[in-house]
This record gives structure tokens, sequence and C-alpha cells, in this order.
């Protein structure tokens, strides 16, 4: 359940927050594409970064997917991303908590907008814990896709960059997206500290993140849309069930 956060909120933090939602039923659709910059502040994004490094170097993340190396002279795979979820009451992560539920406030908000179908007709309820993204440089990259192609009930994706002073011409990592809307054009996203991007999870935002040169990291949340959301676990069950039926 989406815990509702706006009763704690100053005016003026009601006010950002009320502005900053209407940015996104904005963009989202116009672009099926929102990034908003300064979400949590210098200081509380720095506290997330450090909850994040201290999960890693304490080996919380898992080996990503190997991605078969170009070059098969070496045969070295490199190392693609490495993950780690979160659900948020674990010891350790309050300020990745905190992220969790300011994002969950500002969906919340303009989900509420969407009773005038202003956001993608979406009944938003729950939504994944956080995955904690880690890629290492030397390369690692992630190929192109779309995180929901068979309705699997995601339909935003929120993808939150902790990376300080990030220039992409010398560290790469950029997220690239092929809105299906737009043939000729591409959304390049720099995953620069304290910016979060929002997009429709289906077949309208194929993308892929390019070869990091540095240590990029990331903390990604999907939301999901009840209805779609159901039929997929409705799905899942009856196919467990022919399966044991089968075996
Ligand atoms: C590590 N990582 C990802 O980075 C992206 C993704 O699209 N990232 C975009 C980005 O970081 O800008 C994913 O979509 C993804 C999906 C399943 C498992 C791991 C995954
Ligand atoms: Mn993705």
């Amino acid at each position: 359940q989406l815990d509702d956060h706006m009763l704690y909120k100053t005016i003026d933090e009601e006010y950002g927050l009320e502005e900053m939602c209407n940015n996104l039923v904005k963009d989202m659709n116009e672009y099926g594409v929102c990034v908003l910059d300064n979400f949590l502040g210098r200081q509380k994004g720095i506290e997330v970064l450090d909850e994040v490094k201290n999960m890693y170097s304490a080996g919380y993340f898992k080996d990503g997917q190997l991605v078969a190396s170009k070059d098969k002279t070496n045969n070295r795979n490199i190392r693609g991303d490495k993950i780690a979820w979160v659900d948020g009451k674990e010891k350790g992560v309050s300020n990745i908590r905190f992220l969790m539920n300011q994002v969950d406030a500002v969906i919340t908000l303009a989900n509420r907008m969407v009773n005038n179908g202003k956001l993608g007709h979406y009944k938003i309820r729950e939504r994944t814990k956080a995955m904690v993204a880690c890629y290492e440089g030397k390369g690692s990259h992630y190929v192109k896709h779309v995180d929901n192609p068979n309705r699997d009930g995601r339909c935003i994706t929120c993808i939150y960059y902790l990376n300080v002073d990030w220039d992409v011409s010398e560290s790469g990592g950029l997220l690239r997206i092929f809105p299906d809307g737009w043939s000729d054009r591409v959304a390049d996203i720099e995953p620069i500290f304290d910016r979060i991007t929002f997009f429709w999870s289906d077949r309208r935002n194929p993308h892929e993140v390019q070869p990091a040169h540095r240590t990029r990291y990331a903390i990604t949340l999907w939301y999901f849309d009840a209805n779609e959301r159901e039929l997929a676990v409705r799905r899942y069950q009856r196919d467990c069930e022919s399966l044991r039926k089968a075996a």
C-alpha cells in the first residue's frame, strides 16, 4: 500500500509537491517521460548515496547479469549491473526509505489527478521494492529493452540517480530512451545526482544504459496499475496450476 505522507508536508513543501506533480502529469501525458532535478536536495541526496555506498561495501549487491563481452579473444565477460532489493524496513536504509516515501507522495498526488484521466488512466495502489543498481564502470551497460513488454502490471518506471559531478563525455552511462511516438528522436538522460526520471514502463519506452566508465548508482521503483496487476497475478497463478497438473 502507498502510505499517504501528504499530511506531514509544510505549506511550501505542499506547494512544491503540487507543482512537481503538475509537471509530472503534463510531461507524462505529452512525452511519456518526465525528468525532475533537485528532487531531495543536496544534503538528503548525499545521505541516500552514503547508505547505498555502505550497502555496496557491505556486499549486499548481487552479481549483475553476465553480458557477453564483445571481444571473444580474452573471453572476459563484462560484469553488467549489480543489484540489491530494498523494501525500506531493513536497518540502515532510513534515507532510502525517505526517498521511497517522497516518490510515493508524488505518485499518490499525481494519481489523484488521474481521476479526471490526467495520468494515463492508471489506478496506482502498489509498487515494487526499491532496486538499487550499481554499474561498476569498465564499460558495463544494459542492452536496449522494454521494462514491461507483456503486461506484468508495471505502468510507471521511476529512477533516482546518485552520481555527483557526473560527466557523460568521459563517464558515459547515458540513459537513452527511444520513445515509440517519436521515430526520429531519442531522449538522452544523464544520470546526474539528485535527478529523478519517470517513464511509462511498457513498449512505448524501449531504453538502454550506455557503457559506463565510472561507478554509476541508481535506485528504481516500479509502480503497478491495479487492474493490469490483478490480471497478471491471476494469469501467473493459472500458469502455475496448469504446470502443476502437467507435472
Ligand atoms: C540494473 N537494471 C537497470 O539499470 C535497468 C534500467 O533500465 N536502468 C536504466 C538506468 O539506470 O538509467 C533495468 O531496467 C533493469 C531491469 C532488471 C534488472 C536490472 C536492471
Ligand atoms: Mn529498464
